[in-house]
């Protein structure tokens, strides 16, 4: 169990880390939803020992992480991290690149447990290509193998699919994430997607300003978030004052009503997006977004009302 209590932490004298203390138990995945600068990379190094905590403690198990100030080489052997900016080595093969980082106990099975990795990450067909030779989608996807060749116990993930194109990510995904739980690897991935993070979490931690404003499951999370700034991040939210109280409602809890009752609203554009249209619509002087199935034009007038 990885145990992180960190009171407060700072490059400089402003603070980029308050209040943070938590844990997270063997084999579960955790994702930190935020937006950019909130802190999730800060505390991702932290964890694996590359900066300096005074006011805060990491533990994996009965272990202290200690970091920097007492490790002469930073960070733990048990703990993979990948940070945004992965490094391989450009002039060796994807394969030899992997082979570099595996575990003494797969030396005999050298071939087969690279093959396990690559197919992983589905780059077998890159085996004997020079890094050098390929896009940064398929160098982080190489990274990512890399990460996992060592058989870590707790893997950070710093945003890994944000070079991979939206054809591969989500089988990618899918892999990754099936691979890490039969392994029972314990992971932490940082991330602004927020798709992501309701597919592949069991616990969604959602970072501003370098505190965790809300912890829940993806589904707790979408269905009950805590304030605005939480639910835009699952899309356009509305807030609407109903029996004298602000409720926040996301598009897909509306639904156009059959009867002439309800919130009167008039449509200002429909957005196509794939399986249903998006629509911005206008009521009592407010923007309101609801999802629909047909296209509705520019000034119709619909009803709206909750869904049940
Ligand atoms: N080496 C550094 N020295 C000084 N300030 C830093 C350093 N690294 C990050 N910061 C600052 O700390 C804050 C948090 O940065 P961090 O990289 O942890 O955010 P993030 O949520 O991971 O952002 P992103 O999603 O863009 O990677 C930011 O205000 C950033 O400017």
């Amino acid at each position: 169990m990885l145990k992180v209590d960190i009171t407060d932490f700072g490059y400089t004298e402003k603070t980029v880390l308050k209040n943070l203390d938590f844990t997270v138990e063997k084999g579960k995945h955790i994702s930190i939803l935020g937006e950019s600068g909130c802190g999730k990379s800060t505390l991702l190094k932290i964890i694996y020992g590359l900066l300096h905590v005074e006011n805060g403690t990491v533990f994996w198990n009965d272990i202290e992480l200690l970091g920097p100030n007492f490790n002469l080489v930073p960070g733990e052997p048990f703990i993979k991290y990948l940070a945004q900016d992965f490094d391989l080595m450009p002039y060796i093969s994807v394969a030899d690149n992997i082979g570099k980082h595996l575990s003494r106990r797969f030396m005999r099975q050298r071939e087969e447990r690279i093959n396990e990795l690559l197919e992983v990450v589905d780059m077998t067909a890159f085996a004997d290509v020079h890094v050098k030779l390929l896009s940064g989608g398929q160098k982080q996807r190489v990274a990512l193998a890399r990460a996992i060749a060592k058989e870590p116990e707790l893997l950070l993930l710093d945003e890994p699919f944000s070079h991979i194109d939206n054809f591969r990510r989500n089988a990618l995904r899918r892999n990754l994430y099936a691979y890490l739980k039969k392994e029972n690897i314990t992971c932490i991935t940082a991330t602004h997607d927020s798709e992501e993070a309701l597919s592949f979490s069991d616990e969604i931690k959602m970072m501003r300003e370098g505190q965790f404003i809300q912890t829940a499951t993806p589904e707790a999370l979408f269905e009950n978030p805590k304030n605005a700034y939480v639910a835009s991040f699952f899309g356009d939210v509305n807030t609407l004052e109903l029996d004298g109280e602000k409720h926040l409602i996301m598009p897909h809890q509306l639904e156009v009503s059959e009867s002439e009752t309800g919130l009167k609203a008039t449509v200002i554009k429909s957005y196509f997006k794939g399986s249903y249209y998006l629509v911005e619509a206008e009521a009592q002087g407010q923007k309101i977004y609801f999802n629909t199935v047909d296209d509705l034009d520019k000034d119709t007038f619909v009803y709206l009302k909750l869904k049940l």
